[in-house]
């Protein structure tokens, strides 16, 4: 069983991951904190982008000759296998690590995974922890593995007289600019969420999005490495989506009003489509932020088993 600090290091490791968001994919986003044999902090990392070190070897480096005896604390089942990283599995035996905590299974994982790779090397492991936390950050990266296409997020705000529009002029949805990894309007204007966030050649979006059929387009980008995808724009952009059940999240920026005013929407189009549920309604600046979901990608339905996927 964990620990209270393995519990409190968790939860640090699965906020320093959303560090990753808008940055890792096709990789996950993953934290990592190490703590010493004496069970106190000694480094902290996450995977920043593919390519670059994992959440486990850059914890390590932080915490350098320390981490002999002590515990990782990671939020994904360090890796197997030797890509453009070393396996996190090895690195973290080569430091000498007793102990690793794990919140989530690596779908992904090849081989044995490095669970069984860890435990034939005599280290303790402990999986499942705080793995509905986890799938906070963690979440979207499996949901888009398991669909094999991008999760969608539609956002738009409210232009003149109800419409729905794009939410470019929104300062403060730039936030979500930087969790996602593309974003598509209504023009055909495809590009990365955040400029150059992944590195050179990382994402691969096709050139003219709307000459491919929806599911040809979504299948094109999760090739390309999408794993979240914004629709920025209004219900024209979005509703064919919402049609083909392809719309997973919907953020809806609301100006603010005064307190008694006639229906903004008398279509319902300002709304939000049927089938979401409301996961947050907050007062930002010059607006009301409402976020909704149709599906529920907190629960880790697959942390006891695998499927054998690649990422
Ligand atoms: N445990 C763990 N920590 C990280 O920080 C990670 N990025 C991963 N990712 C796993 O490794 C695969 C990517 O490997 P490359 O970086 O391309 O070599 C990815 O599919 C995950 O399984 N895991």
């Amino acid at each position: 069983m964990a620990s209270s600090l393995e519990l409190q290091a968790m939860r640090w490791a699965i906020a320093l991951s959303a560090h990753g968001l808008g940055s890792t994919s096709p990789n996950p986003p993953v934290g990592c904190v190490i703590l010493d044999a004496e069970s106190r902090p000694i480094g902290e990392g996450y995977h920043a982008r593919k390519g670059e070190a994992h959440a486990e070897g850059n914890a390590l480096l932080a915490a350098g000759p320390a981490a002999q005896g002590g515990t990782a604390v990671v939020t994904l089942e360090p890796c197997n296998h030797v890509g453009r990283a070393p396996a996190c599995r090895q690195l973290l035996v080569d430091a000498g690590i007793a102990r690793v905590v794990i919140a989530l299974l690596d779908p992904t994982s090849r081989g044995e995974g490095g669970v069984n790779e860890l435990r034939k090397a005599g280290v303790s492991v402990e999986t499942d922890v705080l793995a509905e936390e986890a799938m906070l950050v963690l979440g979207q990266w499996r949901t888009a593995l398991a669909l094999s296409r991008p999760v969608l997020t539609w956002v738009y705000t409210e232009l003149s007289e109800g419409r729905t529009g794009a939410i470019k002029r929104v300062p403060s949805a730039r936030e979500l600019l930087l969790t996602a990894d593309a974003v598509l309007d209504a023009d055909g204007n495809l590009g990365e969420a955040t400029p150059h966030s992944h590195g050179t050649g990382t994402i691969l979006l096709p050139p003219d999005p709307f000459q491919l059929e929806r599911h040809e387009l979504l299948k094109a980008l999760h090739m390309g490495g999408v794993r979240h995808l914004l629709l920025d724009g209004g219900l024209d952009l979005a509703a064919p989506f919402l049609a083909d059940g392809l719309v997973d999240h919907v953020v809806a920026y609301i100006p603010d009003r005064g307190p008694s005013s006639p229906p903004a929407s008398p279509g319902g189009e300002l709304m939000l489509p049927e089938g979401f549920h409301l996961t947050g309604v907050n007062r930002i600046p010059r607006y009301v932020r409402v976020s909704a979901t149709s599906r529920d990608e907190t629960r880790p339905r697959t942390t006891g088993s695998r499927t054998r996927r690649h990422a």
